[in-house]
Order: C-alpha cells, then structure tokens, then sequence
C-alpha cells in the first residue's frame, strides 16, 4: 500500500493539533504530574540505557509518534532493509551494513549470493593481515616489521575508521602508531607522516570508489614519499595495501589486488567503518576485540529488528528526533560525549546524519513541505559547557542534546569520574527545569539583575548510559544512531542512503584546477568566482598581475 505524503498522514495532523495543547506545558509540570516519569520514560538495549524523559512529550505524544511510524511503515521498511530490498532507490541499491555484523553461522542471499558468507571471508583475509601486522611477521620492502599504520581516506572511509580508533585506543596495541589523512591540504599529510620511518610504514589505501581526487593525490604523494625514502619503486608491494569495492582502479594505481580488501556496493561510505574500511581498526584492536564490535552493532541491529516501538531505542530516538524537528522546530541537535574517548564521535555522527537525511525531495521526487535532518555538532563534555552551552541554557533556540554518559572510566583517578558524570544529569536537570525569577529573587538578586539570570527550562534531552566504553558498547552506539537515522528518513520518506549534494563541488572542483595554474585571463565563470581565481594566482605568485 502506498504512504501518503506526511503531512497526508493521519497521525501527522494529529500531532500537530496535540502540538498546540502541549507547548505551554512545561518539563516541570509534566515531572510533578507523575512521579514515575523519569524511570517510565526509559528504555535500554544491548548495553545503553536511555532516559527520554526530559523530552517535551506525553503518553498521548508517544502513542501519536507511534501512529505515525505505522502509517509510515517504519516496520515494513526495516524489514525491507534486513532482507536487501533496493531501497536505496536513486542508486538502485540495497542497504546492507547490517549484513556486515551478523554472525558467521548467519546467512542472507541477495541476488543469488549469500552475502554473510563474504562478509566472512573479508573478515578472516583481514584477520590474517592484522594477525601479521601485530606479530611482526609482515616485513616491510627492507625486512623490517611495520610498526607505523597510515591510514588514507576520506568521508566515510575516514571518519569511521578515525573514530573508531580513538574511541577504543584504550584497547589498542601501544607499539603500533596509527595515522588518519583525509584532507588534500597537504599539510594533513605531510604532518602525519614527518617523524615516520618509511622502512616500518605501511599506508591502508581506503577508498570505497578509489576515484576520489582528495584520496589518490594523498596516495600518490605517499608512494613519492616511500620511494624518495626507500628508493626503489617495488617497495609499494610491501607498503600499500587497499581497501575498495574497485579492483580494476586499485590495480591501475599498483597496488597489487591480493593486497585488497574488498567490500560492496550496498555498504554507503558513512556505514562503512565495520567493513573492510576498519581495516586500521582491527589491526589496532586485534580481531578479537573487532568480533566484540560486530557484536555490539548486531547486538543494537536484533533490538531494532525485534523490539516493539515502545522500547525500541532507535526508534525511540529517531521518532522524538521527527517530532522535536517538524512540531517543535528544532534546527539542530547537539550531541555531548562525556568520554574524551569519543571526541570524534560528533563529527562521525555528522556524515552519518546530515549526508543521510540532509535531502529536498522525498522518494518519488517530490519537494518536501516540511523540515528534514537537522544540524548535529558536538563537543566532548565538559568543555562545551565553558563555551557554547551558555546558549543551549539562555539563547532564544531550541537545542535538544544527547548526552552520553558512563559509568567507569578507563582511566580511573581520584574524583575525576563522579565530577564529570555529575554534569551530565546537571546539564540535563539545568536544560529540563531552569530556573524561574521567583527562585532567583528570592535567593536575594537584586530585581534589575534577575531576568538576565532566569533560565526557562523546557529544553529537551536524552541521556545515555552505558558501564564502559567497551568495542561491544561502541558497536551498539554506532547502530543506535545508525537506525535512528533510518527512523527519521523512513518517516521523511526520503532517500537516506544517497548523496548527490556533494557531487556538484566536485565537479566544478575539476574544472577550476587547471585554470589556477595558468595566467590566460579568460575566465567563463561568474563575476566573483573569475575575480577570486584571478587573485589567487596573483597571491600564489604567478598571477595575472605580476606577469610571473
Ligand atoms: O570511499 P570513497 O569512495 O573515497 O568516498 C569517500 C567519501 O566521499 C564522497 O564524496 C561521499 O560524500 C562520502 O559518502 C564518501 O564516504
């Protein structure tokens, strides 16, 4: 049966006519109405624990939101996305990254193949090569073992692997060094690569399309950088492996394809990092402790695949997510680890979300009416709240933020640990109930100085809790997010896994480089663009004012 357009959608008017009751109820009216709220309004999976309850929301808002995922057949499109359906219409593709982590005694045939058994025999071919690595029994060019891991990529084929690596570097092998290019600034390299010896260097090519401009200048300019160092070009052999679903273009570059690690076109690079993109991660971690973070996401993937909606995490997070953006208008969403470990876990989450859901049209073409992904950005706590959580408390936005806690730290010392979780329910109580004048005035503020110091409250959160930051804890925090993403589009009814948006940059990219180099005036573009280039190459030298 069809979907109708959202706002076509029953429950979609519904919530908007509830809409309208609710918003002058306030997060302290509604927790001094029902003293169980906060453990009500909680739900927990694999692991993580989320209290929502400090969102602007009633049973009614819930059975509504749930309303809303029937009529959107969120559960008929999960499944279709479980079982490889193509629903990846505008490349005509399936959607597989939960095939990724299933279980070796698993299977799953698409199109004739059974796509598990091959995610197994990537898994042991990349199992053996980290094994290698780790043991130091792969010697580089001269017969040294590699102990320096460079890591090439960009997007998806960077910030899951960057990430990932950070966020478990407790559990990484400290003899190795790992390294993360992805920018073509070529001080990204350049910096990464300037105390490593290139006899025990090895570069992880990673590159879905291995077309990316930004990727092969990086990986070209690293093998001048090998061969300068190690002077001979058959060293490559020895130093560069790949990773991409491209073979013909890995092999045009020399990097020989029994040094490859393949993976498909149902993996989009922002769902990569537990394919053969986590390469550098699993030769940081081990296999063992890799199999631990399969394990997480299949962990969170069975949950959503199973759970009823009224304890479905991300559902959960993805349908308040819908109803904070579309009925409450929140622009953005911000979303504070209180884990260092996870610093980079906020910008993982952007590609994740806003190269998902960042979308105009819905799956028939159709321009949307109606607000899609918001903005995410984050800071790791408790530094945001020095800066820019000023706003989150007094600003005249609506902010809802994700906070996410832990119970032990890795690196226990004194109080640090109470101290930091201590402002994750600080932050959360602050952002829920504020402060009223009356409160302020009668701590004895003087009257002209009180409504600057009033904090209204109403400001939703989620808080997650987990024990520790565990690769298992990690996989399911990555699917959680993942599948609240999905959430989202499914109600969007957009396309979550394309990313066309990005292709026009590129493109005009291409054709502005050979024009910075030249000093022929004629330039076609727009008036500002044709003065920008022709002051760059006066500013680089070689410009048209100078004649050089
Ligand atoms: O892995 P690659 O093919 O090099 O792609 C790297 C990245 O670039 C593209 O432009 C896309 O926007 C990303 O989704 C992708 O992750």
């Amino acid at each position: 049966m069809p979907i109708p357009p959202l706002r076509e959608r029953p429950a979609y008017a519904a919530l908007a006519e509830h809409h309208t009751q609710l918003q002058h109820r306030h997060l302290r009216d509604l927790f001094a109405e029902d003293a169980q709220r906060g453990e009500r309004l909680s739900a927990e999976a694999a692991g993580l624990y989320l209290d929502y309850s400090k969102n602007r929301v009633t049973d009614q808002t819930l059975r509504l939101l749930f309303d809303l995922a029937e009529q959107s057949q969120l559960q008929q499109g999960r499944d279709m996305m479980f079982a490889g359906d193509r629903i990846n219409v505008s490349e005509n593709r399936s959607v597989l990254h939960v095939a990724l982590r299933m279980p070796r005694d698993a299977s799953l045939t698409v199109d004739g193949v059974d796509v598990v058994a091959q995610v197994h025999e990537v898994l042991d071919r990349m199992a053996d090569f980290a094994n290698k690595i780790r043991t130091g029994a792969w010697l580089g060019h001269t017969g040294r073992p590699i102990r320096n891991i460079v890591n090439i990529g960009i997007g998806g084929s960077d910030l899951g692997p960057v990430m990932a690596y950070e966020a478990l570097r407790h559990y990484t092998d400290r003899d190795l060094t790992f390294r993360f290019v992805s920018n073509v600034d070529a001080t990204d390299f350049v910096e990464a690569t300037r105390d490593l010896d290139a006899e025990q260097t090895l570069f992880i090519v990673s590159s879905k399309t291995f077309g990316t401009l930004e990727t092969l200048t990086n990986a070209t300019s690293a093998r001048d950088w090998l061969i300068a160092r190690l002077g001979d070009p058959a060293a490559v052999a020895k130093h560069f492996v790949a990773v991409s679903t491209n073979a013909e273009r890995v092999a045009q570059f020399g990097i020989d394809t029994a040094n490859m690690f393949g993976f498909w076109d149902w993996v989009g690079g922002r769902y990569s990092v537990d394919s053969a993109i986590g390469l550098s991660t699993m030769v940081a971690l081990g296999p063992e402790q890799f199999g631990e973070l399969l394990a997480g996401f299949h962990a969170m993937d069975e949950h959503f695949r199973t759970a009823p909606l009224d304890r479905n995490l991300p559902a959960l997070m993805g349908l308040l997510t819908v109803w904070n953006v579309d009925f409450l208008g929140a622009q953005s969403i911000g979303v504070m680890p209180y884990e260092q470990y996870l610093k980079r876990f906020p910008a993982y989450l952007q590609q994740l979300t806003m190269e998902s859901n960042g979308k105009h049209v819905t799956l028939d073409g159709t321009t949307v009416d109606y607000q899609t992904g918001p903005v995410y950005w984050g800071e790791p706590g408790t530094n945001g709240q020095h800066s820019f959580y000023q706003l989150l408390h007094q600003g005249t936005r609506l902010i809802p933020v994700d906070l996410i806690g832990f119970g032990r730290s890795l690196n226990p010392l004194r109080d640090h640990h109470d101290i930091l979780t201590s402002n994750v329910f600080a932050q959360a109580q602050a952002l829920a109930f504020g402060k009223t004048e009356q409160e302020i005035l009668a701590e004895g503020t003087s009257p002209d100085v009180a409504p600057h110091r009033v904090m209204q409250g109403n400001r939703p959160s989620n808080v997650l809790l987990a024990e520790t930051l565990t690769p298992r804890i990690l996989g399911a925090l990555v699917a959680l997010y993942e599948h609240s993403v999905f959430t989202q589009g499914t109600i969007w009814g957009i396309d979550s896994f394309d990313q066309w948006g990005v292709e026009l940059g590129k493109v005009l990219a291409v054709a502005i480089i050979p024009e910075l180099g030249g000093t022929e005036p004629a330039l076609n573009h727009d008036s500002s663009t044709n003065t920008l280039i022709r002051r760059y190459r006066a500013l680089k030298g070689g410009g048209d004012h100078d004649g050089h």
